[in-house]
């Protein structure tokens, strides 16, 4: 299904953010949540060529694996009928042509107590995307993050937002794969 034909009846689209949208969306939107989505792991297994990296040294960025015991953690934003065309050119041209990643529709479960799932569109990049990195150990992925850098800056200050993120607003999550590659990042820097 095409973005556009994910709309609700009365035209507002719910976008789900896990990576640079969280503390980088850059797009209109009305309101915002924070909560999650099951099933789905993030994991620093994608690469980026210009963002936080370039052909010659490709940075690592986050996507999401399919676990059926994960839940990943992230932001809702609610987009307005007025703001869609817009947002998701803007998201198109940033996730889908520069980024590599693909669109799917997730349950989208707010943190706020008593508040409805979601049905949220969310950016996925596939393991059969050509910048796809995979798998790699928390060292060589920190030594990789430690030395790239991009069009819109380094690769750490990716990884250290999003770090931010988890403690400043879901501070009862341990999401052990972000906070293991951050460790490991800060282990390689000169004290
Ligand atoms: N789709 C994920 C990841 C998005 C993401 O990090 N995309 C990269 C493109 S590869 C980006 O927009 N980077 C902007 C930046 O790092 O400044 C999300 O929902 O946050």
């Amino acid at each position: 299904m095409k973005p556009r034909e994910m709309i609700k009846e009365k035209g507002n689209l719910w976008i789900f953010g896990y990576g640079s949208l969280v503390w980088k969306p850059d797009f209109a939107y009305k309101r915002s949540k924070v909560g999650f989505i099951k099933g789905y792991k993030r994991l620093f297994w994608h690469g980026d060529t210009f963002y936080r990296g370039d052909k010659e040294k490709p940075g690592r960025v986050v996507t999401l694996v399919e676990d059926q015991e994960s839940c990943t953690w992230g932001v809702a934003y609610e987009v307005t009928d007025s703001q869609i065309e817009e947002s998701l050119q803007h998201l198109n041209t940033r996730e889908v042509v520069m980024g590599g990643y693909i669109t799917k529709m997730v349950e989208f479960i707010p943190k706020e107590k008593g508040q409805g799932a979601l049905l949220a569109l969310v950016y996925i990049a596939t393991s059969d995307n050509p910048i796809y990195l995979g798998p790699a150990s928390d060292k060589e992925i920190a030594a990789q993050i430690a030395t790239c850098r991009g069009n819109t800056g380094h690769n750490m200050e990716y990884l250290v937002r999003l770090a931010e993120f988890m403690r400043l607003d879901c501070p009862e999550v341990n999401d052990e794969h972000l906070f293991s590659i951050e460790a490991a990042v800060l282990n390689i820097l000169p004290t």
